[in-house]
């Protein structure tokens, strides 16, 4: 029985009330299945949980009538009718299991939540807004993610989201850091109207100190996450229900008609990857890991590709599964948590993750047997997006605090849904920063709405919805930290093998993470590599762990000729990509832009490639370049 959902009045998500299913001792969870509460039992749950909220046993810090005095309230017009104020995890259960209908808490400890009809981010919803300031800085026009938004109606929908928040019976307010660097450190605070919310943000910051929290003072970030609560979508510059607007010069991000936390996650990078840069400092959408002998690595990838999976290696301590900085003295994680996606989680694959879904936990989206809250990972009932949010301390070898050294290996991780590029190649630099703006991959299921099955995807930098600035500007400053620090670069392919997606299967995580650790040991330092057709990557002749023949993808196609169309084609996809990105020589200059497509494939007519089969593309094999 489906979970009806959809946003209905203001304060609630209305359930559909489902058939309840008996208790059920069996480990696959039957569809989940929630009991409409009555509204009598509502109204005594509710009334007993707002007496113990009303009453001044709540502890000081978490009593943000101050706010209502502060100059921030004032500015901004909230005045609701309670703020719990950095509320502690257990009260934040409380509250949601309290007020948040579907909220409950899973055989392991962590709050499963709903995130109602938006289980993914809403990329064409996102808005930036205009100014004078700092137009001249970002990238706009037909290939940017950045969808204009004039002052005024960022305005008009910040005070529909104010109103709407006042006419609560109770908000949350949650103040932290981004940015482990101490000279980068900037205040944010979240203002939202759920409390599951409020434990997202708590565990994706980075958490204050009690001196820390009393000595806050004004921050220099405001979220006002109204996502409850519908925009108009007759405002001007909108085309739904759904807001995600960021002005730069409020220094404000308002949220309207989506409940996906991660709106607030991203809109905090969309930030960072504006102000980072703008001091000379390169924000990432990368995982980072560190080895003993303190070698620091960065995983790229869009959503999905392997980023906070690849990132937790018992071998290697977690900076952080996300969004990183490179910065003059090495790389900072921008976050205090991680956000992973758990579809398909085991805990003999993926243990770091498993044993972090515990007390504190945010589950977003997951499906669980309502009898024994068991949680059903392989269930994509409600979505394929489901994620866990956790504090970054409860993966056990967490690096804290979660900052590095100058990388010695960067990993652009492109989930091929074709199949044809190798598991793990060499870059040069100029291949690198190819690569790097390309963001060849996969869209896997759900990460963003109405994506229904891997759909092969460029997304420059692997994360263009984050971007402000061009590529080209995050590519060339990558190029010039790899050149300056000796940073080598490798792009490994965590999608498919053996053919497309639907004929070949996606490449084991246990043949991945054997490549990583290859990568990690030296062992790809001191490999025999040969040149690739059509994209001129270097490929190493083995891996340990790694069945040979899969390092080159020709080997185990059955049809050599279809392999050799496919291979050329995705050649011809990236060339084409690469045209959104003909005015990059404003931002870089004429010859780093020139330099900058040497790294790219030199695809054949695909007339030639259909007649005359594999040997076209192997004829015209390129040299092999040196390391
Ligand atoms: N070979 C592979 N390498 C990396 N991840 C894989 C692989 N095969 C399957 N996966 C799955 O892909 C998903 C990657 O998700 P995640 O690491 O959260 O991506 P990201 O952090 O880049 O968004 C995980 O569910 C992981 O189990
Ligand atoms: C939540 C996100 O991060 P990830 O890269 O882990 O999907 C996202 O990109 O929306
Ligand atoms: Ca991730
Ligand atoms: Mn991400």
């Amino acid at each position: 029985m489906m979970l009806q959902r959809s946003i209905r009045s203001p304060t609630h998500f209305k359930f559909t009330p489902a058939r309840c299913t008996s208790a059920s001792n069996s480990i696959r969870c039957k569809p989940r299945s929630l009991r409409e509460p009555s509204l009598a039992s509502l109204k005594v749950h509710r009334t007993a949980a707002m007496l113990r909220y009303a009453s001044d046993n709540m502890p000081a810090c978490a009593d943000g009538k101050f706010l209502m005095d502060s100059h921030f309230a004032k500015e901004s017009g909230l005045a609701p009718r309670q703020v719990f104020r950095n509320l502690p995890p257990s009260q934040l259960y409380e509250l949601a299991l309290a007020f948040e209908p579907g909220t409950h808490i899973t055989s392991t400890g962590a709050l499963a939540t709903l995130s109602g009809e938006k289980m993914g981010r809403s990329p064409k919803d996102k808005r930036i807004v205009r100014d004078p300031e700092t137009e001249k800085d970002l990238w706009w026009g037909p290939y940017s993610p950045n969808y204009v938004m004039d002052d005024r109606t960022f305005l008009t929908n910040r005070e529909r989201a104010i109103d709407y928040l006042n006419t609560l019976d109770r908000i949350f307010v949650v103040d932290a850091f981004v940015n482990w660097d101490p000279a980068s450190r900037l205040k944010i605070r979240v203002v939202t109207s759920r409390a599951y919310h409020a434990l997202f943000m708590h565990n994706m910051l980075i958490r204050p100190t009690p001196e820390e929290l009393e000595s806050f003072g004004e921050p220099d970030f405001v979220i006002y996450n109204a996502g409850a609560f519908p925009a108009n979508k007759y405002t001007n510059f909108m085309t739904s229900q759904t807001s995600i607007d960021l002005s730069l010069k409020h220094k404000e991000m308002v949220i309207l008609g989506t409940m996906y936390a991660g709106e607030m996650k991203k809109g905090v990078f969309t930030l960072m990857h504006y102000l980072m840069p703008m001091q000379g400092k390169l924000s990432l959408h990368s995982g980072c890991n560190v080895g003993a002998a303190g070698d620091v690595t960065l995983f790229f990838g869009l959503s999905g590709t392997g980023k906070t999976t690849l990132s937790a290696d018992p071998k290697r301590p977690l900076i952080g599964d996300d969004e990183h900085v490179w910065c003059d003295t090495g790389v900072f994680n921008i976050e205090g948590g991680c956000y992973a996606k758990c579809i398909g989680l085991k805990r003999e694959t993926e243990p770091e993750i498993w044993n972090a879904i515990r007390f504190g936990t945010v589950l977003e989206n997951v499906d669980y047997d309502p009898a024994t809250r068991l949680v059903d990972y392989d269930s994509q009932r409600l979505t394929e997006n489901t994620r866990a949010s956790y504090p970054i301390e409860y993966i056990s070898n967490a690096h804290i605090p979660c900052v590095g050294g100058h990388p010695k290996n960067v990993i652009l991780l492109a989930c091929d849904a074709f199949g044809v590029l190798p598991p793990v190649s060499r870059l040069t630099l100029e291949q690198a920063m190819y690569h790097f703006i390309s963001g060849y991959t996969a869209k896997v299921a759900g990460t963003e709405v109405g994506v229904k099955e891997p759909t092969a995807t460029f997304s420059a930098c692997f994360g263009s919805a984050f971007l402000m600035l061009h590529p080209y500007k995050y590519a060339t400053m990558l190029a010039d930290k790899m050149s300056h620090h000796g940073t080598r670069a490798w792009l490994v392919n965590t999608g498919w093998t053996g053919g497309k997606y639907g004929v070949g299967k996606r490449i084991s995580l246990q043949h991945t993470r054997a490549i990583i650790d290859a990568i990690h040991s030296g062992e790809l330092e001191r490999a025999a590599y040969v040149s690739t057709p059509i994209f001129g990557l270097q490929v190493p002749a083995q891996v340990t762990g790694v069945p040979a023949e899969i390092l080159s993808p020709e080997k185990v196609w059955s049809k050599k000729n279809e392999f050799a169309s496919t291979l050329n084609h995705l050649g011809h996809m990236f060339v084409n990509n690469f045209q959104c990105f003909s005015d990059g020589d404003a931002f870089v200059g004429v010859d780093m832009a020139a330099r900058i497509l040497t790294g790219g494939p030199s695809p054949l007519p695909e007339e030639v490639v259909a007649k005359t089969g594999f040997g076209a593309i192997t004829a015209a094999l390129a040299p092999t370049i040196p390391a």
